[in-house]
């Protein structure tokens, strides 16, 4: 039987007659690194509080490593990780002070606590900065800091919130070899993203737009389960084409993407090519080829931007 590190319920969170997340149920095995994704302002932010108890459910259930939340939010505090994307890092001190300020939150004796700022020093790549003060470092020496200090007292489940947004793809890829690692040593996490290609490394995912869960699995599944084809124009006037394919119903869309035009066609026309030869006269000559799906067609397909 699977075991579950969250569990949530028909959870709907209101800020007066706003409603931010609208009925969101969600299940997250233990060890998984689980991807929300979705654009600005859909709730990643406040579906993350709610699951941590820093905001209280208007209604639903929350469950968090067995505790009922927001009940048992304390208790839960002391077996969770989160890192936002503002680092919530102390400027004025220096990283190794910064450890040791979060171990002696977490209650750490100064043994136990020295030798994990060792540990976390080394696991980082932090140790000829030890002395150095957060103000004077990198976005990514910050955010391996960050990682580190949301590690410090071996949490179950870590919270991400889009922790990369504010570092260059080489400190991206090195950050997600350490979750991977934290993964492998039984870690759940929970990770925030308007990436495409990090949501891909996620082992499940969860699409979301104004405040609700628009699908959810594995992201090959989900590639899998699209119900389109995806079929690549190479031909003149692409603009103009453009707009005229989507007045069809046939095709939930069409983007540019560089010279040429990336169609989504649905899965119940068998042959799109012939299809689009035959029903667009202008492509008769046009090269055209089957792509393989990405999760951005994912994304397209199941939000409101296929439909515009
Ligand atoms: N304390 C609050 N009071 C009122 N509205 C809020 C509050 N917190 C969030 N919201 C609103 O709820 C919606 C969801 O915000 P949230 O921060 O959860 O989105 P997000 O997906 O995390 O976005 P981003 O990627 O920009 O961080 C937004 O419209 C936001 O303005």
């Amino acid at each position: 039987m699977t075991e579950f590190a969250i569990q949530a319920t028909d959870v709907v969170k209101k800020f007066g007659d706003f409603t931010a997340i609208d009925g969101i149920n969600l299940s997250v095995p233990k060890g998984c690194i689980y991807g929300f994704l979705g654009p600005n302002g859909c709730g990643k932010s406040t579906t993350i509080r709610t699951l941590t108890g820093l905001l209280s459910p208007t209604s639903g259930q929350v469950n968090v490593l067995g505790l009922s939340i927001p009940k048992e939010s304390e208790a839960l505090r002391l077996k969770i990780g989160y890192m936002t994307q503002k680092f919530s890092l102390y400027d004025d001190l220096s990283v190794e002070e910064n450890l040791e300020f979060i171990g002696q939150i977490f209650g750490m004796e100064k043994q136990t606590l020295l030798q994990r700022i060792t540990e976390q020093l080394s696991t980082y790549g932090l140790d000829q900065l030890r002395k150095q003060r957060v103000s004077g470092m990198s976005g990514g020496q910050k955010q391996r800091l960050s990682l580190a200090a949301a590690t410090m007292h071996k949490p179950e489940l870590l919270f991400l919130d889009e922790p990369t947004s504010a570092v260059d793809p080489e400190n991206r890829r090195d950050f997600w070899e350490q979750l991977f690692d934290l993964s492998d040593k039984g870690t759940t996490i929970l990770i925030t993203t308007h990436y495409m290609d990090e949501a891909e490394r996620c082992h499940r995912l969860a699409i979301m737009e104004s405040g609700v869960i628009r699908a959810d699995g594995e992201p090959e599944t989900l590639m899998a389960n699209m119900g389109v084809n995806i079929v690549e124009v190479k031909t003149d006037n692409l603009r103009a084409l453009k707009n005229t394919l989507i007045q069809r119903n046939e095709i939930r869309s069409a983007a540019q993407i560089g010279i040429r035009l990336r169609v989504l066609i649905h899965q119940d026309i068998s042959d799109p090519i012939s299809w689009l030869r035959s029903e667009f006269p202008e492509l008769k000559d046009a090269e055209m080829n089957i792509a393989r799906p990405s999760l951005e067609d994912v994304f397209v397909t199941v939000t409101g931007k296929g439909r515009q």
